[in-house]
């Protein structure tokens, strides 16, 4: 605990103190620049492009810059996932004890999930049929809400949050909600809030767990159990039901498919119910939240830049129509939205870190010694955000930066869903349900800014730092 020594030839960065590690000085930052991931990037520009931190007891590496960030992301030697309390209790929850993700186990998993998510969603057709579907569910609701009036102002940060999750639990678990089930929005809050609370470099009960038992709502702590304990209640119904009404030869979703291996002669080491509910969770995490922000970012810009959400209205009109539903089919003959799409996602901030990794021994990066078990994260937002990123005028939206001769080219540091083995799992739904929802949208409503309420660009900084209370003028088109 008390050791301030650095391993020899570790990555420079803030200075040690005993106890709180580099803390002061990225909290010194973080306060200047208001968020992790600047403050990060600062003294990126300080130490250089591997950042050698440490917090409490754990080591931690930001890596910074498109060169090291390959070199990360492409080691075998930095491709495993931390196994600190914060990942512990994010893949089984206290009440079911602690049980290691093994690496060898990820793979396994990982590979099954690729291959059989293809069966139920991310396979064109279904995914997009399904995609459809609730994005025309949520014209309707909408509509719905705006009867008898010209237009309403909505709440942009909380409208997709529901109609993205449906299309993910659909895939899981066969499930969908209703907008307004509260229980759902319950759960949604509550993640919400917890992503404020901790950030990628982990939870702060992590590094100094003693704040379990000394300030366990402070530290994010009594979130964490209190969320877990929500998913698992939900998961664990389905799985309970999933099970009752099981014919392996007629699967209906992933669980089916998954509790059709785990009773095959030999399932595979990693296959188990606790790890089918692990996966899930995972899903949950990973793929809702980081879906809905990015879109809530894309209407963000489309208001804030009415030229660009005109032309590609008119490109919707002109090859979808008003009357048809758009579908995955339309995408490469709409090459403006999807510029719009690979913009918004280029300057989308809920992706600002990769997830960590850990050493799974001692390796080097970029010549520096970065020790078994230490954890790493990349700064993605650098690699496309600042100007060394190679983007001309990064801060600005700008669609036809993809664009050349019409056709859609993407530069190499392009990497919102970063590289290499942990590269996104969820890519392909991501992707289809920013473009068919957007689609979806701009068909059928227009948006613009309320004058008495412009956006505040501000943001909450946590896991993936979100826009702050944004509220739109919604419009139907007639
Ligand atoms: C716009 C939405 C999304 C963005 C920007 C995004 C981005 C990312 C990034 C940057 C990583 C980290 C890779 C690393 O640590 O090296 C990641 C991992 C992951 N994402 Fe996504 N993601 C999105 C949506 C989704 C969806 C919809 C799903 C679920 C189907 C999903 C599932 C995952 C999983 C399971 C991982 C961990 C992969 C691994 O460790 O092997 N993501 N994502």
């Amino acid at each position: 605990y008390l050791d301030t020594k650095k391993p020899k030839n570790y990555p420079p960065g803030p200075r040690w103190w005993p106890l709180i590690g580099s803390a002061i000085e990225i909290m010194e930052a973080r306060n200047r620049t208001g968020y992790l991931f600047q403050a990060t990037a600062e003294l990126a520009d300080k130490y250089g492009p591997v950042l050698g931190l440490k917090f409490g007891r754990d080591k931690l590496i930001v890596v910074y810059g498109p060169e090291a960030i390959r070199e990360f992301l492409s080691s075998d030697d930095l491709a495993g996932r931390p196994h600190d309390e914060f990942y512990r209790m994010r893949t089984f929850g206290k009440r079911r004890g602690i049980i290691l993700v093994d690496q060898n186990f990820w793979t396994e998993q990982r590979r099954f999930l690729l291959r059989h998510l293809r069966e139920f969603g991310f396979g064109r057709k279904s995914m997009s049929s399904m995609i459809e579907e609730e994005a025309a569910h949520m014209v309707e609701y909408l509509k719905e809400t705006i009867l008898h009036h010209d237009s309403v102002v909505f709440s942009i940060e909380t409208i997709f949050n529901v109609p993205v999750l449906n299309t993910l639990w659909k895939i899981i678990a066969g499930i969908r909600y209703h907008p307004d089930d509260e229980r759902v929005k319950h759960l949604m809050a509550i993640m919400s809030k917890l992503f404020g609370t901790v950030d990628m470099s982990g939870a702060l009960f992590s590094r100094f767990p003693i704040l379990k038992y000394i300030a366990p709502e402070m530290s994010g702590y009594n979130l964490m159990v209190d969320m877990h304990a929500q998913i698992y209640e939900v998961i664990g119904k389905v799985l309970k039901e999933h099970k009752a009404s099981h014919n392996p030869n007629d699967p209906r979703d992933l669980m089916d498919v998954y509790l059709t291996a785990l009773k095959s002669d030999n399932p595979g080491e990693s296959f188990s119910e606790q790890q089918l509910m692990a996966v899930c969770l995972d899903m949950f995490m990973a793929g809702s939240e980081t879906t809905s922000n990015t879109l809530t970012f894309g209407i963000l810009y489309l208001i804030l830049n009415p030229d660009v959400q005109a032309k590609a209205r008119d490109e919707i009109d002109k090859v979808i129509g008003k009357e048809r539903r758009p579908n995955l089919d339309d995408r490469p003959h709409l090459p403006y939205l999807e510029c719009v799409v690979l913009e918004t996602l280029r300057m989308f901030t809920g992706r600002v870190f990769t997830v960590p990794h850990r050493a799974l021994k001692d390796t080097y990066l970029n010549g520096y010694l970065i020790p078994k078990d230490c954890q790493v994260i990349a700064n993605l937002h650098g690699v496309m955000m600042r100007p060394e990123s190679g983007f001309d005028d990064p801060e600005a939206f700008i669609p036809e930066r993809f664009l050349k001769d019409g056709k859609i080219s993407l530069p190499d540091n392009y990497m919102p869903f970063a590289m290499g083995k942990h590269r996104c799992m969820g890519e392909t739904l991501a992707r289809a349900n920013v473009f068919l929802f957007l689609c979806t949208m701009l068909q059928n409503f227009q948006f613009s800014i309320v004058p008495e309420c412009p956006p505040d660009m501000q943001m909450f900084d946590g896991v993936t730092p979100a826009m702050k209370h944004f509220k739109a003028r919604v419009i139907p088109r007639s």
